[in-house]
């Protein structure tokens, strides 16, 4: 018996179909990552899971057990499952301990861990009103978390955060896991936050799964330019132009490239030559823009800051390479 099973799912939304087949199975701690531009299905896919959109066709279920939609049921919502939307609303005025305890269906010593997890202990003898965007966030979780779910799905949990919030709530989530065993699904229009959490990703388009793999495999061998953008900075080199292989074939008519994957030589060996373009000052590293015969990659460099108009020498190990 899967954790969680998704089978067909359906959805139009007005004129709009929000979700056109998904399919998918998780297993217990399995990490599920979901990225998709804007208006590809996310938020519809997440709460039919959580039962609180209808389908209008496939099925959810969860443990076994079919997880019903709004329209089967009184309450909407499974027991089993918690779901923090991105548009969550605490209610004002409330002391924020009362408001915990009103869905607290824990003993407080299991509560108190929930609180600790969440980093809210400190914030129980506060109005909810008086809190900031990021403790809102942990205490609308560490509420959640109380009535003991056994799958957690985060709707873009990090929006909304300055760094230092989103540190904590980064750590609260990487918590849940191993300290309170819950399974989650996340959704991030940030790569970084997928790329370095998630175990399996699925890359939606037009309420559809292009892409479904590993954080490695779908970063580094995506199956079109679409899927390459959702997670990073990519460059696209004409094959045509620049040959680094013989016999390829002719649906391998673009290399991929990550900007880690190319190196710059310091031994003056090189496959390829180009001239920088821009240079980009990111903080730990530069992006380097580079042109060879009209083509143009870009490549992270740390290091000695090259100049603008300079000619420098590359290397792409043939490990690397992934043709689109
Ligand atoms: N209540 C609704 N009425 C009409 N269309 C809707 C409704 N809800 C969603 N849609 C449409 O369904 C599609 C999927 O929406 P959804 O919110 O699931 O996408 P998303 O990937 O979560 O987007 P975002 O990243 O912007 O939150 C979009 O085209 C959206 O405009």
């Amino acid at each position: 018996m899967a954790f969680l099973e998704v089978n067909d799912l359906y959805k139009k939304e007005g004129d709009t179909v929000a979700v056109n087949g998904i399919s998918f199975t998780q297993t217990a701690f399995q990490k599920i990552g979901i990225a998709g531009e804007t208006g590809s299905g996310k938020t519809t896919l997440l709460k039919i899971i959580a039962g609180l959109a209808q389908p209008d066709a496939g099925e959810v279920f969860f443990l076994g057990e079919k997880v019903l939609g709004p329209w089967d049921q009184l309450i909407p919502g499974h027991k089993g499952i918690g779901y923090l939307s991105q548009h969550f609303e605490l209610r004002n005025n409330y002391w924020v301990g009362d408001f915990l305890e009103m869905a607290n269906k824990l003993t407080p010593e299991q509560a108190m861990q929930i609180y600790t997890v969440c980093q809210v202990e400190h914030l129980l003898r506060r109005r909810t009103h008086q809190l900031s965007g990021g403790e809102k966030q942990r205490i609308a979780l560490a509420r959640l978390l109380t009535g003991s779910p056994k799958l957690l799905i985060l709707d873009e949990p990090f929006s909304n955060l300055d760094f230092l919030h989103k540190q904590t709530m980064k750590q609260v989530i990487h918590d849940l896991g191993d300290q309170l065993g819950i399974t989650c699904i996340m959704v991030s229009h940030e790569p970084a936050d997928l790329l370095s959490w998630a175990d399996t990703l699925l890359l939606l388009k037009d309420g559809q799964i292009v892409q479904q793999g590993t954080a490695q495999q779908v970063y580094l061998q995506p199956v079109n330019e679409y899927a390459a953008g959702l997670l990073g900075d990519y460059s696209l080199i004409d094959t045509t132009v620049i040959h680094l292989e013989k016999n390829l074939s002719s649906g391998q008519q673009k290399l991929f490239l990550r900007p880690h994957q190319v190196q710059i030589s310091t031994n003056g060996i090189s496959s390829l030559k180009g001239i920088v373009e821009a240079v980009h000052y990111r903080g730990a590293y530069m992006l380097l823009e580079v042109v060879l015969k009209q083509q143009r990659f870009n490549v992270f460099h740390s290091g000695r800051t090259p100049q603008k108009g300079e000619v420098l020498g590359f290397n792409i190990s043939a490990g690397d390479r992934w043709y689109l």
